[in-house]
């Protein structure tokens, strides 16, 4: 079964919009839970301006599905991961000033580290995930640096799905099975979509999990959120 664990930051984006609590982060992420959803992503960053600290030790007690903390491990982030004590930590090479993701790391250059933060993160019984790009190097280095999974960064899949679906899922389907052979789990993101989800997980039927957010929480505006969580869960089947 792959799982679908809903990236709430977008929510707490429109409630930091008026400074207030409308919408309610946590309810959300409960609502999320109720619906139907697998797990609950957030991804902190320094400067807040969507999900922040206090949100993620608000919502640490409440939720009932998997807890999946993404970002870039500054000191400040390990503390609140290795605080918080999420199921998952996924390791995001972000640097603050980035509008969103756009890379995986590169886990070759950064192995000292990232076996360091991984050995933290291990030690504390977290479930670790790096997110890496869909090349096989950087998967065999996660994985030596002591990772239990991958997370796929798919903008590139997204974005070249429209023109030819096939060629944009080949190079995941390539990675996907380097992740199986070396025994680690599969974690995919960024952009996927109720267009190109179901397609990915044909072709990759054995992902353990996929955090979808940006997409999902704009089609909520238009189909309301039951019934979107219901759409992606079917794209996963
Ligand atoms: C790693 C990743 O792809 C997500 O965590 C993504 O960055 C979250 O979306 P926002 O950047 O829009 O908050
Ligand atoms: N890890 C990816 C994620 O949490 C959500 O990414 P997106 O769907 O907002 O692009």
């Amino acid at each position: 079964m792959t799982r679908l664990s809903v990236n709430i930051n977008k929510v707490a984006t429109l409630r930091n919009a008026r400074g207030g609590d409308v919408p309610n982060v946590v309810k959300v992420a409960l609502d999320c839970e109720a619906f139907g959803a697998d797990g609950i992503t957030v991804h902190p960053r320094p400067d807040e301006r969507h999900i922040r600290m206090a949100d993620v030790y608000d919502l640490r007690p409440l939720l009932r599905t998997e807890f999946n903390i993404e970002g870039y491990p500054s000191p400040e982030f390990i503390d609140l991961v290795l605080k918080v004590k999420p199921h998952q930590v996924t390791l995001v090479p972000d640097s603050p000033s980035q509008i969103t993701s756009n890379s995986g790391w590169d886990t070759k250059v950064n192995f000292d580290f990232l076996t360091e933060v991984l050995d933290a993160f291990n030690t504390a019984g977290i479930r670790t995930s790096v997110f890496v790009s869909a090349d096989a190097e950087m998967i065999e280095y996660a994985a030596k640096a002591g990772a239990d999974r991958v997370e796929l960064y798919t903008e590139p899949y997204a974005t070249a799905f429209s023109k030819d679906p096939e060629a944009a899922v080949a190079p995941f389907v390539e990675a996907a099975k380097v992740a199986r052979k070396l025994g680690i789990g599969l974690n995919a993101g960024h952009d996927l979509s109720l267009v190109n989800l179901n397609f990915f997980y044909k072709n990759i039927p054995w992902l353990d999990e996929v955090s979808i957010g940006h997409a999902l929480i704009s089609d909520a505006l238009y189909l309301g959120l039951e019934r979107t969580i219901q759409e992606y869960k079917n794209c996963l089947r």
